[in-house]
């Protein structure tokens, strides 16, 4: 089910959340909201639940080509987890999982047998067998979490709302269910929209990231293209890993750290290079990673991989000649 947003404004009081967002969701797809903090993440996930409404106008949330704007969230059949959903802690989890077809009036609700079914078939699908009888503080955080995913699965929505489902969890962990949520996304098939303030998080995850800065869209585009043409300095500082520096007129180019070659200070061209001297490097991994020191005193961070290092045969202190290579023909 596809998900079209539509010249969306949100005011709280004088407050602006939101001004005209606009956005496509294509069907099938996982689509990650990527913004700061007050960027507007939540409430238009919250808008296209239904659990909030946009201002009076033409703003417009379609599901499938069919207008919901007015719909209230009981009715527009999403599933969402967000990051402090917690469970029910007086429910087994079997219960918490059969929660929202319980609750569900008696005309629609299904038979019993059939939500047992339904409750082991999710279990299944969130590799959580065997652990029905359990009771939420007998889970870890990352099982407590796929368990709010199976939850919300319940109900088989047709969108999955995630509201930085992850947050909560430690580097490791949050690392292991991106993973596994992907590959969970790629069996359903849901239509799923997910927010993060984590770029790592979004790249890695989603078929089309979505940058929202300050009430507005800033960028829309897949990982790759996100990442390799940046539309603004905004976008360009907000996905991280970037060196900002300033040619000696003060214009500012924006050169990642493995956009960057390193020649020896011997192949310097004054055209196209600056001379550095190596401040610090570090090669406990397959990447090098090296500070540099340009004459005027910016530093460049610079990744080389471990056989390029030891080919220029480079120590601290020595003097190289940099040269950009980025994608967008950033200069220095
Ligand atoms: N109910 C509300 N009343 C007043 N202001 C609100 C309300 N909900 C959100 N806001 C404001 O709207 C702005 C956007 O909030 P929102 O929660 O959508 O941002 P976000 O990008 O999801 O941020 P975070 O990553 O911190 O959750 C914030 O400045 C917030 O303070």
């Amino acid at each position: 089910m596809s998900i079209s947003i539509k010249s969306i404004n949100k005011t709280f009081g004088s407050y602006a959340a939101l001004e005209n967002v606009s956005l496509e969701v294509p069907d099938g797809s996982l689509t990650a909201l990527l913004g700061p903090s007050g960027s507007g993440k939540t409430t238009l996930l919250r808008i296209v639940a239904g659990l909030e409404f946009a201002d009076p106008g033409d703003g417009k949330i379609r599901f499938h080509g069919e207008d919901v704007s007015d719909v209230p969230a009981g009715k527009r059949g999403v599933g969402f987890v967000f990051q402090h959903y917690a469970l029910f802690r007086h429910m087994t989890i079997a219960e918490n999982i059969a929660f929202g077809l319980t609750v569900l009036p008696r005309s629609k609700r299904p038979p019993k047998q059939e939500i047992h079914d339904r409750v082991f078939e999710l279990l299944k699908l969130v590799k959580l067998e065997g652990l029905d009888k359990r009771r939420p503080h007998e889970l870890s955080g990352g099982q407590r979490q796929r368990v709010a995913l199976a939850r919300a699965l319940a109900i088989r929505p047709k969108v999955l709302l995630l509201d930085e489902p992850f947050g909560a969890l430690d580097a490791q962990v949050r690392k292991s269910l991106r993973r596994w949520l992907r590959q969970f996304h790629d069996e359903i098939g849901l239509t799923t929209l997910f927010v993060t303030h984590d770029q790592e998080e979004a790249l890695e995850l989603a078929d089309q990231v979505v940058v929202m800065r300050n009430a507005r869209v800033e960028q829309v585009g897949d990982p790759q293209t996100i990442y390799d043409h940046p539309r603004s300095p905004f976008v360009y500082e907000f996905l991280g890993n970037v060196n900002k520096i300033a040619d000696p007129l003060g214009e500012t180019s924006y050169v990642r750290p493995h956009e960057i070659e390193v020649l020896f200070a011997a192949e310097y061209e004054p055209t196209t290079d600056r001379l550095a001297r190596v401040q610090h490097l570090f090669s406990a991994g397959p990447i090098a990673t090296l500070s540099l020191r340009l004459e005027d005193g910016q530093f460049l961070d610079v990744e080389l991989s471990r056989k390029q290092l030891e080919d220029l045969g480079l120590s601290t202190g020595d003097e190289v000649a940099v040269r950009a290579n980025s994608l967008d023909d950033a200069k220095f």
